[in-house]
């Protein structure tokens, strides 16, 4: 399988760099929509057929793998069964919790949490959000998913002020996804996330790969611009949907959606191998 073309120098670049010296790549995921379909309950995602086993295959070749999500790391974990894949990181809740070699370390929880899954259930009864609309209760977080409403914009957009409002008053961050709102403790992000992790690998030849197809993924496609910026290779990669516009017109490469991210990967291992002949 090719490897897919980068429409930038710079992400060309960064492929270059990653396949003559993969040993010090780091190379990161988003989870749902990236390596997992879009599906519309949240607890029956699962990794695209085959990721995982190409992210063992690829493992014992790169610097890292990591996997940066919105989700509690141990649910990623499970959902991808990336437990059975070597020398992976996986952060959760935007970077805030690390799981490693089955271990999650993680700093305490804001009392705002406890704030918002109080307050959370009559919010949305005052709001008259229609049926469909469901709390996602994250422990460290909490999310309002809108997908199973029937028109899940609209249930969306009406939830905007009242959601920021309690995010507001429980000294809460908002974080706006693919038919989700989520109120969550503040201080981390996915790009602090990456740059954090970069540093823990950087060697004299490291290049960074970042994919994801989601708002929350943005402060990761920056951090790897600026990474490249000061001169460590770095490429974007946009894991494309017709519901997210903003990451495709940003991002180095597009594929299509987690299928597309599934063959990147096999297409990056068989240039690896190929190049170490
Ligand atoms: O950072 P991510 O790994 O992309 O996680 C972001 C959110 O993903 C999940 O919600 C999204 O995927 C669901 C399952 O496909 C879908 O039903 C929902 O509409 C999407 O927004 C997850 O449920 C959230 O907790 C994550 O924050």
């Amino acid at each position: 399988m090719p490897l897919p073309e980068p429409r930038s120098a710079k992400g060309a670049t960064a492929l270059e760099r990653i396949v003559r010296y993969p040993a010090e790549a780091v190379l990161s995921f988003d989870f749902d929509g990236t390596l997992a379909p879009i599906v519309s309950d949240p607890r029956d995602a699962r990794a695209y057929p085959g990721v995982t086993a190409e992210l063992q295959r690829l493992a014992p070749l790169v610097g890292r793998l990591v996997i940066i999500t919105g989700r509690p790391a141990e649910v990623a974990v499970e959902y991808g069964a990336l437990d059975s894949v070597e020398n992976i990181l996986v952060l959760g809740h935007y970077g805030l919790e690390r799981w490693e070699d089955g271990r999650v370390t993680a700093p305490g929880t804001p009392p705002g949490v406890a704030l918002v899954r109080e307050e959370l259930p009559g919010l949305l009864r005052k709001a008259q959000a229609p049926e469909g609309v469901a709390i996602e209760d994250k422990g460290r977080s909490l999310a309002v998913h809108t997908r199973r409403a029937p028109d899940p914009d609209s249930a969306l957009d009406a939830l905007r002020v009242p959601l920021a409002a309690l995010a507001q008053r429980a000294g809460l961050t908002v974080e706006p996804g693919r038919r989700v709102i989520e109120l969550r403790p503040d201080g981390m992000d996915k790009g602090a996330a990456l740059n954090l992790t970069v540093a823990d690998h950087r060697g004299e030849h490291t290049a960074v790969l970042y994919a994801g197809d989601d708002l929350g993924d943005l402060p990761a496609f920056d951090a790897v611009d600026r990474l490249a910026a000061e001169g460590t290779p770095g490429i974007t990669v946009c894991s494309g949907s017709d519901e997210v516009a903003t990451l495709a017109e940003r991002a180095d490469l597009v594929v299509d959606g987690p299928p597309g991210v599934a063959g990147l990967l096999t297409a990056l291992r068989e240039e690896i191998t190929a190049a170490a002949g």
